[in-house]
């Protein structure tokens, strides 16, 4: 079993993350729980600032927020000096609640309501990732009327299909996501970006899907970006002062996958893009990323409590936990694997081999098949690791179950980031049909 950052066995025999036992951290926070290791994330960002920084590359490093966002994961970010990414009304409150500075945060998303554009033009956001034909005519007519001018980067999608899920995939032709690069749709969104008084159009965005192991499709991207941009410099006069390629770097979640290091990306990325503007003799653009899973995903684990267990004779053991779909729906959208000890004896061998499910009221709900453990009680503490990206921004309330709280821990110390949610929590937006609501004890 691998562990990340600063996960350890300590001499009791438990998981430590942080310098934090993780068995003390269940006895004062309760599960599910979910356990941030800080330091790991401080890394990840600076591991990405760092190599910008020795190739002397001007870029902006966003965090993608739909990853995880919370008041103190933005704060976080602003602390590692990174960008962020939001994609919706809720993402941007987030980080403005979090006091996160307007002018570095970016705004994505297909279909932005008049009243998200609204608060990011209110807010005087740094960038607007415009998506579609609507949305460039609404935001220039909003800006108009309130006599704003802001910055823009138009998505297109380049037509690369990148090796990963179906459902992560977003850079092929057939996607609900940006501009046709090659079918006409780009360059006339690019005219109307340029007539615009009120859109300063910066440049362009691509992304071509999440977790992803090679560079090819980057690579392939920018090559097929900047053939448009010695095109749009042509014919239109236009150079970008901004390349934006995206997220979408890999991460281990299993031994079955082989993540290259955040530096390796970027490298190779800034080569190709610089091969290409010395070929067209253009000017380097500013190059803006925007990391989501690899920036928080192994740094996020999560605690259960052992209950149940059903044998099915000579077929397998179920052996079900106190969260699941409701709080990581990953396995049951994606069929995302997942590796786990048992953090009260993590020393101790493996003796059997069980598949974890989920509390939730669905055959479907299951986190891990044949997973080797010890032998295993109730009341255990299941460790599942690589839950930090996607898993909190995913939780929902399906059964009625509270979603469980955020605990950050760093150097010997725990700071409750998210509280748990309540009973009270799941009826508080209900109005009764009836008078009352009753209350319990
Ligand atoms: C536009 C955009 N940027 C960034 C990301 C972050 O991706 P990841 O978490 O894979 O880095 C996504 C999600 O796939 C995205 O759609
Ligand atoms: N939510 C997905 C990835 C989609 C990323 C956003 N475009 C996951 O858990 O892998």
């Amino acid at each position: 079993m691998q562990l990340h950052g600063t996960a350890k066995v300590n001499d009791r025999g438990h998981l430590e993350i942080g310098g934090m036992d993780t068995v003390a951290l269940v006895e004062q926070y309760g599960t599910p729980l979910y356990v941030y290791d800080v330091a790991l994330i401080r890394e990840r960002a600076q591991s990405f600032k760092k190599t910008f920084e020795a190739l002397g590359v001007k870029a902006q490093v966003a965090y993608a927020s739909k990853a995880f966002s919370t008041v103190a994961m933005v704060q976080l970010a602003d602390e590692e000096g990174l960008s962020l990414d939001v994609v919706s009304g809720g993402e941007l409150y987030t980080a403005i609640a979090a006091g996160f500075p307007a002018d570095k945060i970016h705004f994505h998303g297909n279909n932005k309501s008049l009243e998200e554009l609204d608060m990011a033009i209110e807010k005087e956001i740094g960038c607007f990732v415009v998506d579609n034909f609507y949305e460039l005519e609404l935001l220039d007519e909003l800006c108009r009327s309130r006599e704003k001018v802001v910055n823009i980067l138009l998505r297109v999608t380049p037509g690369i299909e990148a090796h990963t899920h179906d459902y992560i995939l977003t850079g092929q032709d057939d996607s609900k996501f940006g501009f046709g690069l090659l079918n006409g749709q780009a360059d006339e969104a690019i005219s109307i970006g340029l007539n615009s008084k009120n859109l300063n159009l910066l440049g362009v965005h691509c992304h071509i899907g999440s977790q992803i192991f090679e560079t090819t499709g980057f690579l392939v991207a920018a090559k097929k970006i900047f053939e448009k941009l010695k095109q749009w410099k042509d014919e239109k006069s236009f150079e970008a002062k901004v390349l934006n390629l995206g997220g979408g770097f890999g991460i281990r979640y299993t031994k079955e996958d082989d993540p290259i290091p955040a530096s390796q990306y970027v490298e190779e990325i800034i080569d190709e893009v610089r091969k290409h503007a010395d070929r067209y003799q253009m000017s380097m653009p500013e190059i803006w990323i925007e990391p989501g899973r690899s920036m928080v995903g192994d740094a996020g684990t999560t605690l259960y409590r052992v209950g149940s267990r059903k044998e099915v004779p000579s077929v397998r053991q179920y052996l079900a936990v106190d969260g699941g779909m409701s709080d990581n729906l990953r396995p049951a959208l994606y069929q995302a694997k997942y590796e786990a000890i048992l953090a009260n004896k993590a020393l101790v061998e493996p003796e059997e081999t069980v598949s974890i499910a989920g509390k939730c009221c669905e055959s479907g709900d299951m986190l891990i098949w044949d997973l080797p453990l010890p032998k295993s009680e109730s009341a255990d503490i299941l460790a599942v690791f690589c839950t930090g990206a996607y898993g909190y921004s995913m939780a929902n309330n399906y059964n009625r179950i509270p979603r469980p709280p955020v605990v950050f821990v760093e150097n010997g110390k725990a700071r409750l980031v998210v509280k748990r949610e309540s009973y009270e929590d799941m009826v508080r937006l209900d109005l009764p049909l009836k008078e009352i609501i009753n209350k319990l004890p």
